[in-house]
């Protein structure tokens, strides 16, 4: 048997109640977990590791405190290389995103880009966020040499759907914490299957909401796992979903649609998807059911409480023998439930899914929306206090640029709770824009046009050459100290 120095400290860190008085700490005791410390502490490793994860998790925490406090408004772009992180960082962010999308556009594990679906290898976002943490481990290192002050900024980065099951969203967490992320979102849609053009009838395909309920357990089973303070966000995609895969959750009923007409053949075999479920009239079953039997509406809505869309349908057979609704009917050729979309349906899983996580946000894709932001913020802080909200401007339509509107909406969207805004697409642009000034510059004057645009946006030259030389200290000192004495 190996035996380590280290045992006493061994047994401390993997026991139930070590973990337990740290579930009692600040960060820790609003999370409701379906599980023992007992548990948790039989899953451990011998080694803790994620040190560096936590510093910024608590990092991320004092953040969010500090802007939900003072209200005031923590906006950002996303990071795909240590230069942007750097520059970000001396620029007073106070956050760096490390995003699916621009990484799925721009740089995967396997080298090939495509499209955001999510269907990049689950390596992919917590090798970018180890990137973003160790190059500013570099610069702190660099600062500490020469006596200079330095910025830390936490990473939160996006974890997708989980890429899979439960167990793939463990090992995506596991690698973010061991990257050094500060805090990551899980979101609800079905992977790999967005469809942009709706051309099919089908835009965004959602899980049932119990399925991201327990994508949440999962994560932070493994954070727990792992003693880590990463803040885990809730992202809801239900306000751009088009579809569902299951109505199995009573929780879904109020979104789930069905056809209210009879239809010769499902959906599914229709010749036009579109056309099929025009002709269906699509309806929730509690609207299709008030529409046709409003007497029996309130004896339905008594006997249906907590009842998902099959058993309800039941009810309402029994009620009135002649009802017709069906959510069947209405499926895909894949099997997926049409599914009504709004801001609703993203305010009911923020709250459903509030006491697993962190912060919510309801994922943006349509340009910016007052009255549903406003709607999302307050009737999440009526159910839940104090929550932390992020909100994504992602849709920027060109006129947005001078619109008084937007131009005042971050400082807004901060004063309703909204602790962490940003543009996740921005670190593409913003290297896109440093590449063709200075493409454009050198076009024009040459070195000479490269080297003044260079100073005008940084400002002085030194920039140029600091991390060379600065970097070449590290080297330099590691050398001297092991002398030449041999
Ligand atoms: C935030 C997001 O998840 C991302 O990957 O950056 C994307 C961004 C995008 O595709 O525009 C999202 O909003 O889904
Ligand atoms: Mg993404």
């Amino acid at each position: 048997m190996v035996t380590v120095p280290l045992n006493d400290n061994i047994d401390a860190w993997r026991s139930a109640s070590a973990i337990e008085e740290w579930w009692a700490t600040p960060s820790q005791r609003g999370i409701t977990r379906p599980y023992s410390a007992a548990e948790v502490a039989q899953l451990r490793d011998i080694f803790p590791e994620g040190e560096g994860a936590s510093a910024m998790g608590l990092l991320l925490r004092e953040t969010l405190t500090r802007h939900a406090r003072d209200q005031t408004v923590n906006l950002t772009i996303s990071a795909g290389d240590g230069v942007t992180a750097q520059v970000l960082a001396e620029s007073g962010l106070d956050v760096i995103y490390a995003s699916g999308g621009v990484s799925a556009m721009s740089d995967v594990t396997t080298k090939d880009p495509s499209t955001d679906l999510s269907d990049y290898t689950y390596d992919t976002v917590p090798s970018k966020v180890a990137t973003l943490y160790r190059s500013q481990l570099v610069h702190a290192r660099m600062a500490q040499l020469s006596g200079k002050p330095y910025r830390i900024v936490p990473i939160i980065a996006d974890a997708d759907s989980g890429f899979g099951f439960q167990s793939s969203v463990m090992k995506v967490v596991k690698l973010f914490v061991q990257a050094g992320v500060a805090g990551f979102h899980i979101d609800d849609l079905l992977s790999g299957c967005k469809r942009y053009d709706g051309k099919d009838g089908v835009g965004y395909v959602i899980v049932p909401v119990s399925e991201a309920v327990r994508r949440h357990i999962a994560a932070k089973l493994q954070l727990d796992i792992m003693g880590a303070e990463v803040v885990s966000i809730h992202r809801t995609d239900a306000e751009t979903a088009t579809h569902i895969t299951s109505t199995v959750d009573p929780r879904d009923r109020p979104f789930i649609l069905g056809a209210s007409i009879a239809q010769p053949h499902d959906a599914a075999s229709a010749p036009d998807y579109k056309t099929w479920i025009q002709a269906a009239d699509l309806r929730t079953l509690d609207e299709a059911f008030a529409a046709s039997h409003p007497a029996l509406f309130d004896e339905f809505t008594a006997q249906t409480k907590g009842k998902n869309t099959s058993e309800a349908l039941l009810v309402a057979a029994k009620l009135a023998p002649d009802f017709y609704w069906s959510a069947d009917a209405a499926r895909t050729v894949q099997g997926w439930f049409p599914f009504r979309g709004g801001v609703e349906a993203a305010i009911a899983r923020a709250i459903v899914c509030a006491p697993y996580t962190d912060a919510s946000w309801a994922c943006q894709t349509k340009p910016y929306n007052p009255p549903a932001v406003e709607a999302f913020a307050k009737r999440v802080h009526a159910a839940v206090p104090g929550r932390w909200l992020a909100y994504n401007w992602t849709v920027l339509p060109a006129e947005f640029a001078k619109s008084k509107e937007v131009a005042e909406a971050p400082e807004k969207l901060a004063k309703l709770g909204y602790v962490y805004q940003w543009m996740p697409v921005g670190g593409m642009t913003a290297v896109g824009i440093g590449a063709k000034s200075s493409a454009q510059a050198i076009k024009e004057g040459g070195v000479s046009g490269f080297l003044q645009n260079a100073e005008r946006v940084q400002g002085k030259q030194r920039d140029l050459l600091y991390w060379l030389l600065d970097l070449a200290k590290l080297s330099d000192q590691a050398q001297e100290i092991i002398g030449t004495g041999l």
